[in-house]
């Protein structure tokens, strides 16, 4: 049996596989096996009963990873790999605080704030203390707080602020966390650092688990964050064996505070003499790693580490640059179409974006061509609207004190209780220090107070009903009799979508497989909260794969397109101020084109609606990092004699456009025209004296002017 599991493995990687129950750290590429090793040493410690699956907990960053290691421990070695504590940091957090919920301070139903909510909070907050949200943005407070949670700092612990500002800040920090603990909910990062304090605090707690988890492992190490690693200290104390596999080239969340740096701590803390490297790449053809490679040699201040593969060079990298994001969205689906054809399964194919709302265009030619897919992250089921609401009456069914609910559906569907009396209520639950529920109990009976009494009413029967029905049914039952269903039903425009997104909650419901049953709406709650995203298609179904870069780590696909390769979006605008910003871009750049096994594809487009304004970016560097010999250009757009790429190499990246040498022209440059008025330049052919530009005139539409003949014509804007 021990053979077969170790089959197949090179030497370094069985070397970590086999590695005695001590600490270690593999520190090697993308694709050279790191998740394959840690999966497959985890099924080696049970076959050889070197540990018990309750005493092995494994730490994987994305819910998709987390369910993917299960599957392929499962394919390994008959396990109950569920019950296994396999998952993502929040996730175990999750568990942790269900179980001890009374050690933790919580109510044992306590809900989950996902980012929106979050924020939502905040806002309910400031209005209540009288706080400026001009002065104070919701978001920056929000940052502000999740950034000293994640570093595991609580409000009064924070050292003597250095201006009245941060002085604010921390006192809204702190009566956030009030706010919460009254309403009994938590955020993510809540998640996290209450199950930090709770062990940190409770030393035989913390005992019981360190005796219980002898073997602690970690994928994605070079992602963790400070109080993360610290998490992970806590339970796998100094005897405990730590496994961590990660690889610096691919950290891309120091914008949240991960560091790098717990690699470095991590061989001090836990007296790792080596990192175990491992050098062959089994993923990639060797175009695609030789992209990969020279990309991020553009990076300083790197760990350094080596990777080749004995598979083939394979096919080149194809570029693709459309006139619009329209036209390049179209350019992947036909692309997609015919890979299809050519017998490539859609789920083993991916698209990749820097950022969310690239996906809109692309879903809408998707359903235009009919072509299934799936979205990870992003565009979440369970923020849907309609979803969100039918959630609230189920949260508020079983814990009616839940003011994020209340307040989002007491009026949903309208039932002529105005924001007023909202507000009333509001001010009731803050003079008396009770929730929105006891103050609306308490409403009284007047015009509006009959309203808010039939509401309460309502939210009553709907518990009492719900008592002894199946979480399928409670779902069926709450979107029926608060009104919801008939609500959307009289909706001409979007109802259609939003009933069958509720029906499809109610099948999500009966799929639902609760650890404990008692606790099934609790799960199943939580699992909104925690897997957004899951349920948007089905999961059998053969679908292309969308998601950011960010969703994408750990993943691997047949064929990848990254969209959007454009200056400004990827590397993103937000990073061009300092070169750390720029580096975590490419790193990111780096995971994606590490994502392909055989098939790279590069897109962009020469002009983009973004943010509601039309923009003419041009092509990113990476791009051109990218040694020219290893990609084949697709599109005809752009002729350009001028080499692009000396043109902007050395630069730092001020702006969007930079020069192409147009005869003084470039690309996305504004100018005005004697008889066609103003435009920009939105492409070009030829070079020297015989220079053509293609221009968008506001008033003419798309036109080629001659720069021989039109060049006395034109005056820049
Ligand atoms: N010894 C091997 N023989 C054959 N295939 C292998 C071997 N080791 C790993 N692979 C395959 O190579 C691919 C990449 O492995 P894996 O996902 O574990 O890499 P990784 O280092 O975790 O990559 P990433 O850094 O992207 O997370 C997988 O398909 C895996 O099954
Ligand atoms: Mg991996």
């Amino acid at each position: 049996m021990n053979d077969k599991l170790l089959a197949g493995l090179n030497p370094e990687q069985l070397s970590a596989v086999t590695w005695p129950a001590k600490s270690a750290l593999v520190l090697a590429g993308a694709g050279s096996g790191k998740t394959r090793v840690l999966t497959t040493r985890i099924a080696w410690l049970l076959s050889t009963g070197q540990a018990s699956p309750a005493g092995v907990l494994a730490v994987t960053f994305t819910n998709k990873a987390a369910r993917e290691m299960q599957t392929r421990l499962a394919a390994m070695i008959p396990v109950n790999v569920k019950a296994m504590w396999i998952g993502t940091f929040h996730g175990l957090c999750n568990r942790l605080l269900r179980i001890h919920y009374r050690d933790a301070g919580l109510p044992q139903t306590f809900q989950i704030l996902d980012s929106g909510e979050q924020q939502s909070a905040i806002k309910r907050l400031l209005k209540a203390l009288d706080v400026s949200d001009e002065k104070f943005p919701p978001k920056a407070v929000q940052q502000f707080i999740n950034g000293n949670k994640e570093a595991g700092v609580r409000a009064h612990a924070i050292p003597a602020p250095m201006n009245p500002y941060e002085a604010k800040l921390i006192e809204l920090y702190a009566a956030y966390d009030a706010q919460c603990n009254r309403e009994g909910v938590a955020d993510f990062a809540e998640l996290l650092l209450r199950s930090y304090e709770l062990l940190s605090r409770n030393e035989a707690l913390a005992a019981h688990y360190r005796e219980r988890f002898r073997h602690v492992l970690v994928d994605e190490f070079q992602d963790t964050n400070r109080l993360q690693y610290a998490w992970l200290k806590l339970l796998a104390g100094t005897d405990n064996a730590l496994f961590a596999v990660g690889d610096d080239d691919q950290s891309i969340y120091a914008f949240r505070g991960a560091e790098v740096g717990n690699m470095h701590a991590l061989l001090r803390d836990y007296g790792i003499s080596a990192p175990i490297r491992l050098e062959q790449n089994y993923r990639s053809a060797g175009t695609i790693l030789d992209a990969a490679n020279a990309l991020i040699e553009h990076n300083d201040g790197r760990l350094g580490k080596q990777l080749w593969t004995d598979a083939g060079s394979g096919d080149p990298i194809r570029v693709f640059e459309g006139f619009s994001d329209g036209e390049e969205a179209q350019f992947i689906v036909d692309e997609v179409k015919s890979l299809v054809r050519d017998g490539w399964n859609l789920s083993d194919m991916a698209v990749l974006y820097r950022s969310n709302a690239q996906s809109r265009i692309l879903e809408h030619v998707l359903v235009q061509a009919g072509v299934a897919y799936r979205i990870y992250g992003g565009l979440r089921f369970f923020e849907r609207q309609e979803i969100k609401h039918a959630l609230a009456y189920l949260r508020l069914a079983i814990n009616p004190d839940d003011d994020n609910a209340l307040l989002r559906v007491i009026n949903v569907p309208s039932r002529g209780i105005g924001a007023r009396t909202v507000e009333n209520l509001q001010t009731a639950s803050r003079e008396r220090g009770i929730s929105l529920w006891q103050a609306a109990c308490g409403a009284g009976t007047g015009r509006t107070g009959g309203k808010v009494a039939e509401f309460v009413l309502l939210v009553e029967k709907l518990r009492a009903r719900c008592e002894h029905l199946s979480l399928a049914e409670k779902i069926s039952l709450v979107v029926d009799d608060s009104g919801l269903r008939a609500m959307y039903e009289a909706d001409r425009k979007e109802g259609e979508e939003r009933l069958a997104n509720l029906d499809e909650l109610v099948n999500a419901a009966l799929g639902f497989m609760p650890h404990e049953p008692e606790l099934a709406v609790v799960e199943f709650l939580t699992q909104a909260s925690l897997e957004a995203g899951d349920h948007q298609a089905d999961a059998s179904e053969d679908a292309l794969q969308l998601m950011t870069v960010h969703a994408s780590k750990g993943l691997e696909f047949d064929a990848v397109f990254i969209g959007g390769l454009e200056e400004g979006l990827f590397p993103h605008e937000n990073s061009f101020s300092d070169s750390k910003g720029l580096q975590e871009e490419r790193r990111l750049m780096y995971v994606a084109i590490t994502r392909a096994r055989k098939r790279l594809y590069f897109s962009s487009a020469q002009s983009r609606m973004l943010h509601g304004q039309s923009r003419y970016p041009i092509r990113s560097r990476f791009v051109d990092e990218v040694p020219a010999e290893l990609l084949q250009h697709l599109s005809a757009t752009v002729k350009t004699a001028a080499p692009r790429r000396a043109a902007w190499q050395d630069e730092p990246a001020p702006a969007f456009v930079r020069n192409n040498s147009l005869a003084g022209w470039r690309i996305g440059q504004a100018l005005s025209h004697s008889k066609f008025g103003s435009g920009v330049v939105i492409s070009a052919e030829g070079a020297g004296d015989d220079v053509r530009l293609q221009i968008n005139f506001a008033e003419h539409g798309i036109k080629w002017l001659d720069l021989r003949y039109a060049a006395d014509k034109l005056t820049p804007a």
